[in-house]
């Protein structure tokens, strides 16, 4: 007896609010059925193994149930009690985990999550989510905007924070670190901070704007936190953590600490095409955006529709996910970035809405009369955006954005 592959397939299964549901795509590795592969991905992800067990009577059973299959897609009910609350390693190494590796199946894909609330409440969730526009800048009814400095690493303290503050008077709302860009020696972390908050503090008495900064906290865990604390106590209302990079662990601990400050968490996704790239294999970038809400950023980049430099998934469905009533939860302040420049913003804004973070660096950096420039031709699209006038007929107010017009026109760039 003890229990076999078979005790993981169950068609007639219908799973209950108690089951977190997983959607996988798989392709059976070659002499497998898909249900024999189908069982095994329960099995491995839940309490199985390879060997029927003779492990007697006393134990839970904590068995996922393959309950559909549909071609190359399947999906898998697993008990919450299987979850530890609160533990998004724990999760991950079982829905997420050896299956990933295993022989029965030559790729298999974690395509979306239905994530049941018992599981959903044991998390955090975003402290501010989209609200982040209006809890720190006073803004309710345009896209927020963010610049990143290039060359992205390598700029002195000092010309760093010159190129946020050219970006903030131009009418940028964030500068922000680039995702390599922690506390190396030509631009120490501690005086980047300290620097570049001085100049926010210059550029929100000249434009009578609020302004702000998000700094790169990732590191060890620890070290995340001291930063943490660190912002917090220099007046900062973000950090930026590289989620996938730190982890899912480091996240959530640092999202306990930036609750007691009260800040904000920018997350950036770098990595996160080694999972959801290739379109067979691995975890899809809609997973990570949700175990990212769960975990509780504020803003996460999750692409640019199409139109910008980086592969994409379904930014849009993505979007939609990090807006849609989860028990409660605060949505995610989707960022669009990567190769965006102004011309591009009114077909992306008619994709994503006006609900989101437009981050623009070689679009700012680049344009030939400079940063401020650049950024007064990003903030003036997105007002044009905002207030229903074209974007042609904006660039004949200000010659800034009929410059960066002029220069990248509305091609994507590669
Ligand atoms: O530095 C940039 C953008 O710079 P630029 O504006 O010069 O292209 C970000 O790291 C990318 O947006 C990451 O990609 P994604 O947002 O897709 O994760
Ligand atoms: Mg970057």
């Amino acid at each position: 007896m003890g229990i076999t592959y078979e005790d993981f397939l169950d068609l007639d299964y219908e799973p209950t609010s108690e089951d977190l549901v997983c959607t996988f795509r798989i392709d059976p590795a070659t002499g497998m059925s898909t249900e024999a592969a189908a069982s095994r991905v329960a099995s491995e992800s839940s309490n199985g193994t390879w060997a029927a067990l003779q492990t007697g009577a006393d134990f839970t059973d904590m068995g996922a149930t393959t309950f559909a299959i549909d071609g190359d897609s399947i999906q898998v009910a697993y008990p919450t009690g299987l979850f530890e609350p609160g533990n998004m390693p724990q999760v991950l190494s079982c829905i997420a985990g050896n299956i990933m590796g295993m022989k029965a199946v030559d790729s298999i894909r974690l395509m979306d999550c239905e994530w049941p609330e018992s599981v959903v409440s044991s998390y955090p969730g975003p402290l501010y989510g989209s609200s982040v526009r209006e809890e720190v800048f006073g803004v309710s009814d345009r896209p927020i905007t963010a610049t990143v400095p290039k060359p992205k690493v390598g700029l002195s303290t000092a010309a760093h924070a010159q190129v946020g503050y050219d970006a903030w008077v131009g009418g940028v709302d964030l500068l922000k670190d680039d995702e390599n860009l922690t506390d190396q020696a030509f631009n120490p972390f501690a005086d980047r901070l300290t620097e570049s908050l001085s100049l926010r503090d210059d550029a929100e008495d000249e434009t009578g704007e609020k302004k702000s900064y998000l700094i790169n906290v990732t590191a060890d865990t620890q070290t995340m936190l001291d930063r943490v604390d660190e912002v917090a106590a220099q007046g900062g209302e973000y950090v930026m953590v590289d989620i996938i990079t730190a982890g899912w662990a480091g996240l959530q601990t640092v999202r306990e600490r930036t609750e007691k400050h009260g800040l904000a968490i920018h997350a950036h996704r770098a990595m996160h095409a080694a999972f959801d790239r290739l379109p067979t294999h691995g975890v899809s970038m809609r997973v990570l955006a949700q175990i990212s809400r769960l975990c509780g950023v504020d803003q996460l980049h999750t692409g640019t529709a199409g139109l910008g430099k980086l592969a994409n998934e379904d930014t849009v469905g993505i979007n939609d996910w990090l807006r849609r009533d989860l028990y409660g939860a605060n949505d995610v302040l989707p960022v669009a970035s990567g190769g965006l420049h102004p011309g591009l913003l009114p077909d992306l804004l008619d994709a994503t809405g006006t609900n989101v973070c437009i981050q623009l660096g070689g679009g700012i950096h680049g344009h030939p009369d400079g940063t401020k420039a650049g950024a007064v031709a990003l903030r003036s699209a997105i007002d044009a955006y905002v207030e229903g006038t074209s974007i042609t007929e904006a660039a004949d107010e200000t010659p800034e954005l009929a410059v960066a017009l002029d220069k990248w026109g509305t091609e994507t760039p590669r």
